[in-house]
């Protein structure tokens, strides 16, 4: 798989009388992490729903592997190889962890969601869930209803299913949240594992993972860019340890 570049220029969403996003222009180039951090209601989120679709823009532009996206939807940008994960679990809690993933890739697959047909019997839809299971280190609970995942278990079922649109350019909206201390270091070695040959957009709130697995931070603030830059010039960055670090430069 080849990784794929994303990038926005001048891109706004407004909610009301709030800019949310307020004039964003970056390159994330292929094959590297991008940590976004920033305050709650920074616009993180939202400048992730801008680039998957998800949130209508009053300006500016997207492009993915330099093609203009702005105008397709989510359903396409899914198909052109951008994939995105959500802060909230979208997995059924019934299902064991396979069937999950059988669902979903069928659905990529097929556009539908055939829950009248055993999805086991497509060979390449269960090879594809097979495949994810393994990457996101699931083969031994393959059979375990998802609700009784535990939250690091969950949150690698979650990152899978984004995953089966074999996406080169992956948003990931907080995957580690809720993820208990003992399992964190596993959910690290994830994000590292799924992130190889792919360009990847990390939203995470523990600034000791987010500087430990990223190749640039991006930092926003009020919907803007404060800076960007690799882990240690941010660390250094007055102007981020005065406006988010919280010390005073
Ligand atoms: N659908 C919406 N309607 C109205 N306002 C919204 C909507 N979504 C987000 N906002 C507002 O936009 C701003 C940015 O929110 P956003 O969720 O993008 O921030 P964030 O940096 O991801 O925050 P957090 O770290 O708390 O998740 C906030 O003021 C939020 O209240």
């Amino acid at each position: 798989m080849t990784a794929g570049s994303l990038s926005c220029e001048n891109i706004q969403v407004s909610f009301g009388g709030l800019k949310a996003v307020n004039d964003v222009t970056h390159d994330f180039k292929p094959g590297r992490l991008y940590g976004l951090i920033g305050p709650n209601g920074a616009g993180k989120t939202t400048l992730m729903n801008a680039l998957s679709g998800h949130a209508a823009l009053s300006g500016g532009r997207v492009r993915l592997d330099g093609r203009d996206v702005t105008h397709l939807s989510v359903h396409r940008r899914t198909r052109s190889g951008l994939g995105r994960s959500f802060q909230i679990t979208k997995i059924f809690a019934g299902m064991s962890v396979l069937e999950n993933l059988q669902i979903a890739a069928f659905a990529h697959r097929y556009r539908l969601q055939p829950f009248w047909l055993p999805a086991s019997r497509f060979t390449a839809v269960r090879e594809q869930a097979e495949r994810v299971l393994e990457e996101v280190g699931l083969t031994a609970l393959a059979h375990r209803p998802a609700e009784y995942l535990s939250h690091g278990d969950q949150r690698a079922l979650e990152v899978g299913l984004s995953l089966l649109s074999e996406p080169r350019v992956l948003l990931l909206d907080e995957p580690l949240a809720g993820v208990g201390h003992d399992q964190l270091d596993r959910a690290i070695g994830l994000i590292r594992q799924i992130v190889k040959g792919r360009t990847v957009l990390l939203i995470e709130h523990n600034m000791d993972v987010v500087m430990q697995v990223s190749d640039e931070i991006v930092v926003m603030v009020q919907g803007q860019l404060l800076a960007s830059g690799s882990p240690g010039d941010i660390r250094a960055n007055p102007a981020v340890r005065a406006a988010y670090l919280g010390d005073e430069a």
